[in-house]
């Protein structure tokens, strides 16, 4: 595809997203693995099963060990994780044991822990999995989701995607100005990453903004401006992928106020205080 062509998944125009604003990063990571419970339990009320799209990185990473305490208070089962699919955004493309994978965090933090059958367990390829190459396995995982998905269509229902979100706005492994910004798949291989490791597989804007539900979860001063910048309208995505994302029914920014501190007051200030 040209580089001259436009991005393929701009921001919906009147599309407006929640912005949540926790005290600090810990009590983000709480809320949010409170909130992803109840989502997947509501999820499995209405049609039996839930599906969830794991993130990596640091907030992502916490959420997860934060529901897998949830998970052990016998009280608070209210998600049958037997009923779980588990896909990925994105991965890197290295060898299975290595701990760069996501998914290997993922395990770690929740998976192991709670039993998500093996099945349900949609890891993307690493690179000793049998694809020579990031794009023969991004092409796997696509028909990995298109298996899953009901007939004639390309994805299966994504209740809640998960995203972190890096300082210059790339979400999942698509990267400012990279060639996934404006690929059209539903997975894409991700080849000279400036950050490392360099080679990945990453689901592109269309099975992205495909998903239910988006929730960015973001924490830390550093990323504050590429928060607010993603927030403001008429970003491009191009530019600042974070900006390009949105949900079907939901587009969700959760955040620490360090990551928020650059967002306008309306984002930020409580309810108006009607005392008096
Ligand atoms: O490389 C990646 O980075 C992002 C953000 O990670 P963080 O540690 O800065 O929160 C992550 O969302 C992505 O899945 C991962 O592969």
């Amino acid at each position: 595809m040209s580089n001259d062509s436009p991005a393929p998944h701009p921001p919906r125009a009147g599309h407006v997203p929640d912005v949540v604003v926790e005290p600090d990063a810990d009590r983000l990571a709480r809320a949010v693995a409170a909130a992803l419970v109840a989502r997947l339990a509501a999820a499995q009320a209405v049609h039996g099963t839930a599906s969830v799209v794991l993130t990596g990185g640091g907030i992502g990473t916490a959420v997860l060990e934060h529901v897998a305490g949830l998970a052990a208070e016998p009280i608070r089962e209210t998600v049958d994780w037997s009923a779980v699919d588990v896909w990925w955004g994105d991965e890197r493309f290295v060898p299975g044991d290595d701990d760069e994978r996501n998914e290997k965090a993922a395990r770690r933090a929740l998976l192991d822990a709670v039993g998500v059958p093996h099945e349900r367990v949609h890891a993307m390829p690493p690179s000793d999995g049998g694809f020579a190459a990031p794009e023969d396995a991004a092409a796997w995982y696509a028909a990995e989701l298109a298996a899953a998905a009901p007939e004639g269509r390309p994805l299966p229902r994504l209740d809640v995607l998960l995203l972190g979100m890096g300082p210059e706005g790339h979400v999942a492994s698509i990267f400012p100005d990279s060639p996934a910004v404006r690929d059209e798949r539903p997975v894409v291989a991700v080849r000279d990453c400036p950050k490392p490791p360099p080679t990945r597989v990453s689901l592109g804007f269309p099975a992205i903004n495909a998903a239910e539900e988006v929730w960015l979860l973001v924490s830390g001063e550093g990323k504050a401006p590429a928060v607010a910048e993603a927030l403001r309208e008429g970003t491009d995505p191009v530019r600042l992928p974070a900006a390009g994302v949105h949900g079907v029914r939901a587009t969700r920014w959760l955040l620490d106020r360090s990551a928020a501190s650059e967002l306008p007051a309306r984002y930020t200030a409580g309810p108006p205080d009607h005392a008096g």
